[in-house]
């Protein structure tokens, strides 16, 4: 067992509790020297979550048709003059979809990583359960638009016409 994995199986996968404090920030401090690269400050923290999502955007059909309709919906909830707290559960609702999209898109990666072209009972559970988590995330922002946004969606076209 090379230096690193026996490091890594004796303290970095111990709870934390086991660890006095100043034990845990030290083992914090070398496990972030694995990286290949580290952000050296906040600003470049920004800009590679940026890029995350960028990437999701250009390679997620699914991402991309949640951005348009996320958007559509907190337009709605501000355009139609729903309540802060209304407005707080679509936008909260519409985050959580993006949210759960990119998670899937990371773990799809990692998978990917890890067995690469090969078939593992393992890989599909892990992605089709990263999928059911999107899946949930969707149906209940369709539930959430279909309570908050529709009411007041039709009562303001039916006065149009
Ligand atoms: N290495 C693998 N081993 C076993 N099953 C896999 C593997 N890769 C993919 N699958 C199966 O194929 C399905 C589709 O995988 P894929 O990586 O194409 O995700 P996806 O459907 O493109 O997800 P998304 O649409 O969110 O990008 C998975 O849900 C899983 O059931």
């Amino acid at each position: 067992m090379s230096h690193c994995a026996q490091w890594l199986s004796r303290e970095a996968y111990m709870p934390d509790t086991q660890l006095p404090p100043s034990r845990l920030e030290a083992n914090l401090a070398r496990s972030r020297g694995y990286a290949w690269r580290i952000a050296p400050n906040l600003f470049s923290s920004f800009r590679y979550a940026g890029m995350g999502v960028s990437y999701a955007f250009q390679t997620q059909r699914n991402f991309r048709i949640h951005v348009v309709l996320g958007a559509i919906a907190v337009g709605l909830a501000f355009g139609l003059g729903l309540s802060a707290t209304d407005r707080a559960i679509v936008t909260l609702t519409v985050a959580a979809v993006l949210v759960m999209e990119l998670l899937n898109t990371a773990l799809e990666s990692v998978v990917d990583l890890t067995v690469e072209q090969r078939y593992h009972e393992l890989a599909r559970i892990a992605k089709d359960c990263s999928a059911g988590a999107v899946l949930i995330a969707a149906i209940a922002a369709v539930l959430v638009a279909a309570t908050l946004l529709l009411p007041p969606l039709w009562l303001r076209l039916s006065l149009l016409w």
